[in-house]
């Protein structure tokens, strides 16, 4: 078992990542926070401003670094007496991989890519994870916490790792978009905007839990909400003509893997 996860930033997704975890039940001694400026941590879990007061505690045995990818080159050095070899690093900045990981913390027990999305504070998150120099022990462990946010997948490949944050660690954004262009449409047709951003909502939220719980994929479901001759064809017509939507969502998809590269190349 992980003792204790030192956050270090825990801003919007380390924030909604420890919130996953407490609402899943989870002790609240075993999460601290390193982050200067955070207004205040949840009950129960150490804050500290300093990285000499986290070293000094000494009591994590794995840390996530929670600050943005840009930062990695200029925060490194000032962290690794946190990062000694009893000390797991696991990593949620976007685009940089297992060896630069592997280089800003040189002797560190293992490092691990992790792409949760926000869903976590809700528990519903994928959580990808990526690893180099666990054993069998150490992986479970880490298993076991990321699964409590939802549904925790180990890659092997992280060559696709670009790619799988493109589709699970941006795609609410992606879903939110639709949401909202979804009730905006309604609106430029007629409806009332409060009532046309709930039935977007609501409607989004049931066809999700419709398609988690059946045994046809999405694509025949669509096809069950088209009626023979009836309104729901047209509409999808609207959408595969030429694969507009699928070559809008591919070029979606595309632009978001290439900057992860990017921001590698830039740490
Ligand atoms: N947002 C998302 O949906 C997802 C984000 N990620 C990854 O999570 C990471 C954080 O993104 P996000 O939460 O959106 O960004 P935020 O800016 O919300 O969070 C970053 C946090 O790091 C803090 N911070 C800044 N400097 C330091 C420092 N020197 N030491 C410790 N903490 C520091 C920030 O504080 P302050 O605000 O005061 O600067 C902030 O609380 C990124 O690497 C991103 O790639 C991954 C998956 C999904
Ligand atoms: O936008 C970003 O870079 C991060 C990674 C995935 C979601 N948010």
């Amino acid at each position: 078992m992980i003792n204790q996860l030192l956050i270090i930033g825990c801003g919007n997704m380390g924030g909604a990542m420890l919130a996953g975890w407490l609402a899943a039940g989870i002790d609240s001694l075993r999460f601290a926070i390193l982050d200067p400026a955070l207004p205040e941590a949840p009950e129960g879990v150490v804050l500290y401003r300093e990285a000499t007061e986290a070293a000094a505690a000494n009591a994590h045995d794995a840390v996530m670094l929670g600050f943005k990818p840009q930062q990695l080159r200029d925060l490194a050095p000032g962290l690794q007496g946190l990062a000694g070899e009893d000390v797991t690093v696991c990593s949620l900045l976007a685009g940089i991989t297992r060896a630069q990981l592997a280089s800003a913390f040189p002797q560190a027990k293992g490092h691990v890519r992790v792409m949760p999305n926000l869903a976590a504070r809700v528990n519903r998150s994928p959580v990808i994870l990526c690893e180099s120099g666990l054993e069998d022990a150490g992986r479970a462990d880490l298993f076991a916490l990321y699964d409590a946010l939802g549904t925790a997948i180990w890659l092997e490949e992280e060559s696709r790792f670009d790619l799988v944050t493109a589709l699970a660690g941006s795609g609410p954004g992606f879903v939110y978009r639709f949401i909202d262009a979804l009730a905006g449409a309604a609106v430029e047709l007629g409806l009332d905007r409060d009532v046309a951003e709930e039935l977007a909502l609501v409607t989004v939220d049931g066809a999700s839990a419709l398609a988690s719980a059946a045994d046809i994929g999405p694509g025949e479901l669509a096809d069950r909400v088209a009626s023979p001759g009836g309104m729901t064809r047209e509409g999808l017509n609207v959408l595969d003509e030429d694969a507009a939507l699928r070559r809008l969502l591919t070029a979606t998809l595309r632009a978001t893997a290439e900057k992860g590269a990017e921001l590698s190349k830039g740490a």
